[in-house]
């Protein structure tokens, strides 16, 4: 008799936990802890009485909540009574954000967005509480201007849990910040390092950097006579990147083309997104692995990476208006100096967003010009039209970005393989209501929405023909008859108030890379290599994971 009742208890308390569940967004690990620890505890007492074991009521008591608990949750995310019941897609996502925190361990998570929007259509439900939209109409009001702010993603991105609960308080996370007021705020000093007096500085820099990197591979093609050099380009792109990187965040410190990356940066760089990248389907989750021993030291050694470089940088002082004077107002052009948190949260994000993502995208346009060999060529004839072989490098940031093919090259290849393939996600404001996408598509609080930029821009009604082929021609404004350009439907630096605010630069970057390999060298794959084999390896974990790129480069002639 009391064994029911003890069940009944238990039962009773987990459908209250239910509700609780269903009320909040669960980020808070107390309240997580106490109800998941410390309530099934609640009918112990009823159980004793009638198991006369300890240990035995304390397993009946758990094993019914924590049973009751979810079959509960697993039922209502499937029934008609869930407010995202009416939209199409799997079980297994309906239930668990736990399927994409695998799919996303496997880097693949890009792909099976795609297949699920060539299944069920353009609104998929990818999560109990998660749409993914493909609606060029819709996504002003997503990621636009009448948009939203950022979603719950961000609170499982986090390198470190914030303690303060007030949404507005600084924090110094302009990436993951999700409250809208508060992101204008922070992104006002991000916005002075990107004016175009501010980008100017930086040219000198990507110079520098560039010749240095087209010196020592000409080097060293030289030593290697006729038979070419063999390496691996995207490994020279990530070293090339990320003294670049270094020189314009924090006025210089790397010199990863010079020392072969002998302390083993670019691992730290790559196992330290991993996680987040996980964690970003499961934020309730963060706190607890973050507090593991052993399991979050790839995100912790980075974040201390960046702490390191951070200090150093202000001790030894400004060289010159770098990215760190802007973001630590050494100008003094705040009310109040930044608090060193969050100088320190933009330190981790600026090392991130600015190279992670222009090595990506540099890796994948040489793979493709190396296999397009008509792509190739006539973009190195643009650029020795521009620039003579022989006579002038082709550094000149201003004429660089009047180059139509190359400008074509690059969206085209930002098209293919945007470095964020999957990871737009927005949610309506706490206290907003909710939020309503056109006139259809009502958003209550507690959901969130993907925009995938893989997935619109593969798609044939925005991009047509062939939107699975390279083919830079499309962007140019004679393009062929009946094909179908529409730029709406592309975002690879995303949309609205949280855009990319480092694309000046990494435009600069990637036009002045590109010129000088194309004009200084011949290319051809190593080992049969291919885009296949190259698209295969490269990976989706928030920011693209880029696969090797094994090239046999020689020293060009003529
Ligand atoms: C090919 C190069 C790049 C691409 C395709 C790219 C793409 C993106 C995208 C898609 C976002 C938006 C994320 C969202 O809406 O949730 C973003 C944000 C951001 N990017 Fe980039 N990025 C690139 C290079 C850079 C560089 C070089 C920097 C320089 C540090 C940078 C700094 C940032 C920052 C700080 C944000 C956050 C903006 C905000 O929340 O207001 N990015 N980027």
């Amino acid at each position: 008799m009391s064994l029911n009742k003890g069940i009944l208890a238990s039962g009773g308390l987990a459908l209250l936990s239910h509700l609780w569940f269903n009320r909040y967004e669960s980020t808070d690990w107390t309240s997580l802890g106490i109800l998941l620890g410390v309530i099934p505890a609640i009918p112990l007492a009823i159980f004793r009485e009638s198991l006369n074991s300890t240990l035995l009521a304390i397993v009946v008591a758990y094993f019914t909540y924590y049973s009751v608990l979810l079959l509960s949750i697993g039922t209502y995310r499937l029934s008609p009574i869930h407010p995202l019941w009416k939209y199409p897609g799997p079980v297994v996502c309906r239930l668990s954000k736990f399927w994409l925190c695998y799919l996303q361990s496997r880097g693949k998570l890009h792909i099976y967005f795609k297949q699920l929007h060539d299944k069920y259509g353009p609104v998929v439900r990818v999560g109990p509480n998660e749409l993914s939209i493909l609606d060029v109409s819709l996504l002003p009001s997503i990621l636009g201007a009448n948009g939203m702010p950022k979603g719950p993603m961000w609170d499982g991105r986090r390198f470190s849990e914030s303690k303060d609960k007030d949404p507005k308080a600084p924090k110094g996370q302009l990436i993951s910040t999700r409250d809208l007021e508060h992101h204008r705020n922070e992104r006002r000093m991000w916005n002075r390092a990107f004016t175009t007096p501010s980008v100017k500085k930086y040219e000198p820099i990507a110079i520098r950097r560039i010749s240095q990197m087209v010196d020592i591979l000409q080097r060293k093609c030289s030593g290697a006579g006729k038979s070419g050099l063999r390496l691996n380009l995207s490994q020279w792109i990530s070293f090339f990147a990320f003294d670049f990187m270094g020189d314009f965040v924090f006025g210089g410190g790397f010199d990863l083309m010079q020392d072969c990356d002998k302390h083993g940066i670019l691992n730290l760089l790559s196992d330290g997104m991993y996680l987040p990248s996980l964690t970003q389907h499961i934020p309730w989750c963060l706190k607890g692995v973050l507090s593991m021993p052993g399991v979050a030291m790839s995100m912790k050694s980075l974040a201390q990476f960046a702490h390191r470089e951070t200090a150093r940088r202000i001790k030894e002082g400004a060289v010159f208006d770098d990215l760190f004077y802007h973001l630590n107002d050494e100008a003094k052009l705040e009310d109040k100096p930044v608090p060193l948190p969050a100088v320190l949260s933009n330190a981790v994000t600026a090392i991130i967003a600015g190279s992670d993502t222009t090595t990506s995208t540099l890796t994948a346009a040489m793979c493709f010009l190396i296999e397009n060999r008509s792509c190739f060529t006539r973009l190195r004839a643009e650029i020795d039209a521009a620039f003579p072989f022989g006579q002038v490098a082709p550094t000149e940031a201003g004429k660089l970005a009047q180059l139509e093919y190359l400008n074509a090259v690059i969206n085209e290849t930002l098209r293919m393989e945007p470095p964020v393939r999957t990871g737009l996600q927005r949610a309506p404001a706490p206290k907003s209501g909710g939020h309503m996408l056109g006139s259809s598509i009502f958003l209550p609080e507690g959901t969130a929405v993907y925009a995938s930029p893989y997935v619109y821009h593969r798609d044939p009604r925005y991009f047509f023909p062939d939107p699975d082929r390279f083919c830079p021609e499309r962007w140019l404004s004679k393009g062929e008859p009946g094909a179908v350009l529409n730029t709406s439907a592309y975002f690879p630096w995303s949309l609205g108030p949280a855009n990319c605010v480092g694309k000046p630069v990494a435009q600069l970057e990637m036009r002045t890379v590109l010129a000088n390999l194309i004009q200084a060298f011949d290319f051809e794959f190593a080992d049969g290599y291919s885009y296949k084999a190259y698209d295969a390896k490269s990976l989706d974990y928030f920011i693209t994971h880029k696969g090797p790129l094994p090239v046999i480069m020689k020293e060009r002639c003529a």
